[in-house]
C-alpha cells in the first residue's frame, strides 16, 4: 500500500469536520482503513487575525493562503477548503479536483423563526456583506453588526450582543446544531459556492488527482464551478454583496440564479438563466456581464 497521503485543512471545529468528511470518503473509496489519510492542521492568517473583519485586511485569500504554501512545497498531499471561503482565482500550481455533494444551501436565522419574525430594529450579528444587504432590503428597520469568529462563537452572542444571528445550514448541520430556522433561497440567495466543501491539490501531482477524481460529485461540481465563474467575471471584494446559487438538474442542465446589491440593500439587481454547462460553459460569465450592465451605479461601484 502506498504511503499515507497528508491531507492539509484549518483548525476550526467545521473545518475539522469537513477534512473528516473528504478523508472518510477517501478511505472508503480506496478501501483504506479509517484513519488511514493523516490530517495536518495549518493555522491560516484568517485564523489568527480576529479582531477586524476580513475583508479590511485582505479578503478571502487570507482563509488559504498558508495551506496554498503548505501544499506547494509538498509538506501535505491536498487541502480541503469550504469552497465559499476559496478565492474565485487560484494560483496555477493548484488543481480542484474533488467536491463533495453539495448539503443544505440555506442560511439560517439563529434568535428568531424567521427575519419577517424579527423585532422591530433589532440587531443582527453577521460579517457577511451579501447578509446584511440581503437582509436590510427586506427588513430596513434593523441594524447590522459586524461579528466574528468561529460558528461557536458567534452562535454564542444571540441573546447577549446581538438579538439574531445568520449562518450557513451546512456549516450548522456539520457541527451537529440544529438550532436556526432555514431560510429559503428565494428569500435569501446563498454566496457562491456555499455549502460545498472541495479538494484541492498540486495539478502536476496526478496520483493525487486520481484519487481524488474518484469521490468527486460531479452535479456539485458543475454547479459551484459554473457559481465561482460567476462570481470572478463580476469582480468586487469581500465588501461587494453577491449571492449566487446553480442547482443540477437531472439531464445535467443548471439553473444559475444571482444577485448582486447594494451595502445597504436598498438597491438590487437580479437575474437567472438556464444551460447545458458542456454546450454553453461561457453562460454564467454572460449572466454577471448582463447583471453589471443592468446594475444601478450603487451596486455597479462595488464591482468590477
Ligand atoms: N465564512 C465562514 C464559513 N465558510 C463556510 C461556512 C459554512 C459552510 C459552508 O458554506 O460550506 C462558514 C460559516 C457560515 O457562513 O455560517
Amino acid at each position: 500500500m502506498q504511503r499515507p497521503p497528508i491531507l492539509g485543512t484549518r483548525g476550526s471545529p467545521l473545518a475539522l469536520a469537513q477534512a473528516r468528511m473528504v478523508a472518510a470518503a477517501l478511505e472508503q473509496a480506496h478501501g483504506w482503513e479509517p484513519g488511514f489519510v493523516q490530517l495536518r492542521t495549518v493555522r491560516t492568517s484568517g485564523d489568527r487575525i480576529q479582531d477586524r473583519p476580513l475583508a479590511e485586511v485582505g479578503g478571502k485569500y487570507l482563509w488559504t493562503k498558508e495551506l496554498d504554501q503548505h501544499l506547494i512545497a509538498g509538506e501535505t498531499d491536498f487541502s480541503v477548503h469550504s469552497m465559499k471561503d476559496v478565492e474565485s482565482v487560484r494560483p496555477a500550481e493548484l488543481h480542484l479536483a474533488a467536491m463533495l455533494p453539495r448539503a443544505d444551501v440555506r442560511d439560517r436565522v439563529v434568535g428568531a423563526s424567521s427575519i419577517n419574525d424579527l423585532s422591530q430594529g433589532a440587531l443582527v450579528g453577521t460579517s457577511s456583506p451579501r447578509r446584511a444587504a440581503q437582509l436590510l432590503r427586506r427588513r430596513p428597520d434593523l441594524q447590522t453588526v459586524s461579528i466574528r469568529g468561529n460558528v461557536a462563537t458567534r452562535l454564542g452572542k444571540v441573546g447577549t450582543e446581538v438579538d439574531a444571528t445568520l449562518l450557513a445550514a451546512a456549516g450548522l448541520d456539520r457541527l451537529g446544531i440544529s438550532e436556526g430556522c432555514a431560510i429559503e433561497t428565494d428569500f435569501m440567495l446563498p454566496a457562491p459556492a456555499q455549502a460545498a466543501v472541495g479538494a484541492e491539490c498540486r495539478s502536476e501531482d496526478e496520483g493525487m488527482r486520481a484519487l481524488l477524481a474518484a469521490i468527486n460529485h460531479l452535479p456539485t461540481c458543475a454547479a459551484v464551478h459554473a457559481e465561482r465563474a460567476f462570481a470572478r467575471e463580476v469582480g468586487g471584494s469581500c465588501h461587494s454583496p453577491v449571492a449566487a446559487l446553480a442547482i443540477a438538474g437531472p439531464d445535467g442542465r443548471l439553473w444559475l440564479r444571482a444577485e448582486l446589491l447594494s451595502t445597504d440593500g436598498s438597491e438590487q439587481v437580479a437575474g437567472e438563466v438556464r444551460y447545458d454547462p458542456d454546450n454553453a460553459p461561457e453562460t454564467p460569465r454572460q449572466l454577471a456581464r448582463d447583471l453589471l450592465d443592468r446594475a444601478p451605479p450603487s451596486v455597479r461601484a462595488l464591482f468590477a
